[in-house]
């Protein structure tokens, strides 16, 4: 497969080498104006850029037949844009805050608990997230993925980032630490007990292994799929 990496950053160059064991060909690396680069050759494109460039990156690619997987978070106002983009130009598209197996494991034991607690009204749930001091954005899409996972179950409707909250509306904590690859945290408080579960990344290799299994799994496909299509789960 050859494989064009739109952002070359920390997860760019982690996805190359995963690539090149499976067996895979890297035709670009893009850190700039997608505009300008030939796509002639080019099997399917993984954009892991920064937020203001994830949009025209995946619009290019959708525009020029060229499956896209896309793991940059901080984007997702447009996100409905995109499927709209996918689904009349016949493209084929995957969005995930998180690649990674664990984490999305970790998505469906989010959404199991948030059932189980829906019932217990005397539990309040709170989010954290811990990332590098280089992230961009904040919250995490991964944390928002898992807010979005308990607003559906559960009296929430709502989540706010590092402030205070109601009873309805679901607190996100944004860490910032050097070096740390990604820790997500949901707890359920009561006066009598807390219940959490925690997801920490030791290192960027799940994601970047899941981006590539996305690629793989995409090319003879059209349409918007997400990794629970992909895994199968
Ligand atoms: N979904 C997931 O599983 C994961 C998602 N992420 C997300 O992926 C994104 C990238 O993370 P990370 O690699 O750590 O970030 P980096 O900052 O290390 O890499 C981003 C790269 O994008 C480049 N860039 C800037 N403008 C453009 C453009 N127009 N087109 C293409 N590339 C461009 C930057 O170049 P320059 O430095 O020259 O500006 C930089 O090399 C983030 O949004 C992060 O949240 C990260 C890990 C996992
Ligand atoms: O920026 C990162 O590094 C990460 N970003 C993703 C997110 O925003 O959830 C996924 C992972 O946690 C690492």
């Amino acid at each position: 497969m050859n494989i064009a990496l739109l952002g070359y950053g920390r997860m760019g160059k982690e996805i190359e080498k995963i690539a090149l064991k499976r067996g895979h060909s890297i035709v670009h690396k893009i850190s700039s104006d997608i505009s300008s680069f030939d796509f002639t050759s080019v099997d399917v494109a993984i954009d892991f850029s920064i937020p203001s460039a994830a949009y025209q990156n995946i619009t290019h690619c959708i525009k020029h037949q060229i499956p896209v997987i896309s793991g940059t978070t901080g984007w997702l106002e447009q996100y409905d844009d995109v499927v709209n983009m996918c689904e009349t130009k016949n493209g084929a598209f995957i969005y995930a805050s998180n690649f990674s197996l664990g984490v999305n494991i970790f998505f469906e034991m989010n959404a199991y608990l948030a059932k189980m607690m829906s019932q217990l009204e005397d539990y309040k749930v709170n989010i954290e997230e811990i990332h590098h001091t280089k992230k961009l954005d904040a919250p995490s899409g991964t944390a928002i993925t898992l807010a979005e996972g308990i607003i559906q179950h559960t009296k929430y409707n709502d989540w706010k980032l590092d402030g205070s909250t109601n009873d309805v509306t679901l607190p996100i904590v944004a860490k910032r630490i050097p070096e740390v690859p990604g820790t997500h945290e949901i707890t359920y408080t009561s006066s009598i007990d807390s219940i959490s579960i925690k997801h920490e990344a030791h290192n960027r290799e799940g994601f970047a292994l899941g981006a590539v299994v996305a690629a793989e799994w995409i090319q003879d496909k059209k349409g918007v799929y997400t990794m629970k299509d992909v895994l199968n789960i």
